[in-house]
């Protein structure tokens, strides 16, 4: 499905935050990547999300290599894959309703016949009722944000998801409801998942594999990690 081969990325070219990363996720697997914080992993899950440009090395998706990247591949590459981030808050635009949160990339795709039926698929599946369906972000807690950012992720169906750090601000029920929705959309569709944090026992538990950091990184002269 995603392969990232010898991956140097960062956020100035003179100074890489890591060189040589390579991962693996194959058709329908999830793998859960491990690390301690700062080491580079959400800029590796933003590179397989292909919402950053590596420095260098390969991102092939299904065998394709993804090309004319400029800060991030083409649309129509990115919307194979969905995306949710630590920070529902950062992520969402205060100025939508959830229910537009949810709906925008299906709006940006031209898809708008589609917006009643995919809302009443996602709403019950991340826990959304109709009347925080109503809300804007500043008005439900993070938890509440997360579900509408997940089913965001969700609504064009992507082959793949990645979850960077997506349970870390979460209490322990909407940490289980949110990876019980992910499970449900996966078993429904085949998609394949990157999850990326520091709960050990949350990714051994929720992932086929989990991956350390230093497992992803060449060693020194040497040839290609075994991830
Ligand atoms: N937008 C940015 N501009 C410049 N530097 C950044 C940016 N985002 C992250 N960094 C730096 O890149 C390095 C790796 O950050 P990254 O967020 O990828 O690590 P991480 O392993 O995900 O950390 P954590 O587990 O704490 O989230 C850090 O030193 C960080 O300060």
């Amino acid at each position: 499905m995603l392969e990232l081969h010898d991956i140097t990325a960062g956020y100035d070219r003179r100074n890489p935050v890591f060189t040589r990363a390579a991962l693996s996720v194959a058709p329908g697997e999830s793998v859960g990547l491990l690390g301690p914080s700062g080491c580079g992993k959400s800029t590796l899950a933003r590179v397989a999300a292909l919402l950053h440009r590596p420095d260098a090395g390969r991102v092939t998706l299904d065998g394709a290599e993804v090309r004319a990247w400029r800060h991030r591949a083409p649309r129509a590459l990115r919307t194979t894959v969905g995306v949710v981030f630590q920070q529902p808050r950062m992520a969402a635009d205060p100025r939508l309703r959830l229910r537009d949160l949810i709906a925008e990339p299906l709006r940006a795709a031209g898809r708008r016949t589609e917006i009643p039926a995919r809302l009443a698929e996602l709403a019950p599946a991340v826990g959304l009722t109709d009347d925080l369906l109503a809300r804007r972000p500043h008005e439900v807690s993070d938890g509440q944000l997360q579900r509408a950012c997940l089913a965001r992720a969700l609504v064009l169906r992507p082959r793949l998801l990645v979850c960077d750090e997506m349970t870390a601000m979460l209490d322990a029920s909407t940490t289980a409801a949110l990876v019980t929705a992910v499970e449900a959309y996966r078993a429904e569709t085949g998609a394949s998942l990157l999850a990326v944090g520091h709960d050990r026992l949350l990714l051994e538990r929720w992932c086929d594999r989990t991956v350390d950091w230093s497992d992803c990184l060449t060693p020194a002269g040497g040839g290609s990690p075994t991830s």
